[in-house]
């Protein structure tokens, strides 16, 4: 008989048996790959690190194609019910069409389960190929809102009676007199709450606080969006101000000190807080951050962000470190425990099926679960086994077209040599 239990959450803490239940959505696309491939590193981790007194057992839950054809459903309500009970889960990519077809399953899970925040860590790992000279200098942790903006999915397509009833509250009754061409607007609307942003914000200076991480950036469009991301700035800016005065030091302080002041004593000020182990809450706007972070990747520790923003920065900033196939992620609800780990890229349809894309991403998603269960020794073993593994210029294709002298393996292969190095 199994001895697995089902992993337990009390006030927001986790309580991990020995022999835990996991359950897993295997994902479309290369999903089938990268999990054969990363389960089992994660597995031979485990066994290695804890001598087989600690064990993970795998429990496969449905969602997206695979779901449809067993069960005519993307995703059913006992995936749902078995992640609501089980508290932590891990997944492969699902697919989303664009145009028209079923809104996104992955943003589906978030919402259905309120995992308020998307954490996706971005660091380089020696040896990995990296378009910019320096990827060491790239060591980000990107906190992405997960419940709300556009990704709320209210949008209504262009030419329907929704659309026109719509367009028409909105020049009728709101005096909007910008939409240009009213006729064949499609019109999406962006809810960005006070509630939604404190929570997300308050998570990230908590991971800078535990972390011992130097600065969280807000970074927002508020100059355009002034009442979605405007306030998103100053809402976050205000949880700094409000929860965590004695141990964070904002740009809005300093600003307020230049005026009275002076910028020397602005300045004193500041260097007085790092000094005292005080994070720096600053901002930027989008668009000069997404060049800042190429050209000054050093200046920015901790982002925290909108839902949109957020997605565009995670594959940008894979990028830095060697792209999309390392680019770990989890989804979490602090409150209730929740979370589901899972990889920032998608499907890559082109190479379904054919064991070649690099299964790292899955299993530094993996990683990041082993951590948040306490299980920080299987994890070490598996970054240790990636540098030794990587280092040794043993890669899949993506690494290999980018390394002088790489020998490219398989997706399966590249997994067996990770358990060989571990
Ligand atoms: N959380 C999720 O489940 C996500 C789902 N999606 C969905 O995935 C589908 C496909 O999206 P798409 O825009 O093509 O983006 P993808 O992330 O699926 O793939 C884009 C490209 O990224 C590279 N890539 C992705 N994964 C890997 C990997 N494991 N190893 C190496 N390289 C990798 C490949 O680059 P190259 O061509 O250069 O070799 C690939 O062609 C869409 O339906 C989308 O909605 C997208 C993102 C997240
Ligand atoms: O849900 C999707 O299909 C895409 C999601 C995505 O790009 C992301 O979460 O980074
Ligand atoms: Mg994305």
């Amino acid at each position: 008989m199994s001895t697995a239990e089902r992993i337990t959450v009390d006030q927001g803490h986790l309580h991990v048996p020995n022999h835990a239940i996991i359950p897993y959505i295997e994902g479309d696309g290369i999903g089938s790959d990268i999990w054969k491939a990363s389960s089992r590193v994660i597995e031979a981790a485990v066994e290695k690190a804890y001598n087989g007194e600690k064990k993970i057992e795998w429990k496969e839950i449905l969602a997206g194609e695979k779901a449809h054809q067993q069960t005519g459903e993307w995703l059913p309500q006992e995936t749902l019910d078995t992640i609501r009970d089980y508290i932590i889960a891990i997944k492969g990519p699902l697919t989303t069409p664009v145009g028209g077809g079923i809104r996104s399953l992955n943003v589906a899970l978030r919402q259905e389960l309120d995992l308020y925040t998307c954490l996706r860590p971005v660091r380089w790992f020696e040896g990995v190929p990296s378009p910019v000279k320096r990827p060491q200098d790239t060591d980000m942790v990107i906190f992405r809102e997960n419940s709300e903006d556009i990704y709320a999915g209210i949008e209504y397509e262009e030419g329907t009676p929704e659309a026109k009833k719509l367009t028409d509250f909105l020049q009728n009754e709101m005096g909007a007199d910008k939409i240009r061409f009213p006729e064949t607007s499609g019109i999406g609307v962006k809810p960005v709450s006070k509630e939604g942003t404190e929570r997300l914000v308050r998570a990230a200076i908590e991971y800078a606080l535990d972390e011992g991480r130097e600065s969280v950036t807000l970074v927002h469009k508020g100059n355009i969006m002034k009442f979605t991301e405007g306030a998103f700035k100053q809402w976050g800016y205000d949880v700094a101000h409000n929860e965590y005065a004695d141990r964070t030091f904002t740009w809005q302080e300093y600003d307020e000190i230049v005026e009275r002041d002076g910028k020397e004593a602005a300045n004193k000020a500041q260097d007085e807080a790092v000094a005292a182990g005080k994070i720096i809450v600053k901002d930027a706007i989008a668009d000069i951050f997404l060049q800042q972070i190429l050209t000054r990747p050093k200046e920015f520790d901790v982002v925290a962000t909108m839902n949109l923003n957020g997605d565009y920065i995670s594959d940008a900033l894979a990028a830095q470190v060697g792209g999309i196939g390392i680019a770990p992620g989890a989804n979490i609800n602090y409150a209730s425990g929740h979370a589901i780990f899972e990889a920032t890229h998608g499907t890559a349809p082109k190479y379904a099926g054919q064991d070649k894309v690099n299964p790292s991403s899955v299993l530094l998603s993996g990683v990041l679960m082993l951590r948040h269960l306490g299980w920080g020794e299987a994890a070490d073993l598996i970054e240790n086994s990636m540098d030794k593994t990587i280092g040794s210029k043993v890669v899949t294709y993506d690494f290999a077209r980018l390394m002088d002298g790489a020998t490219e393996v398989k997706c399966s292969e590249f997994g067996d040599a990770l358990i060989k190095n571990l």
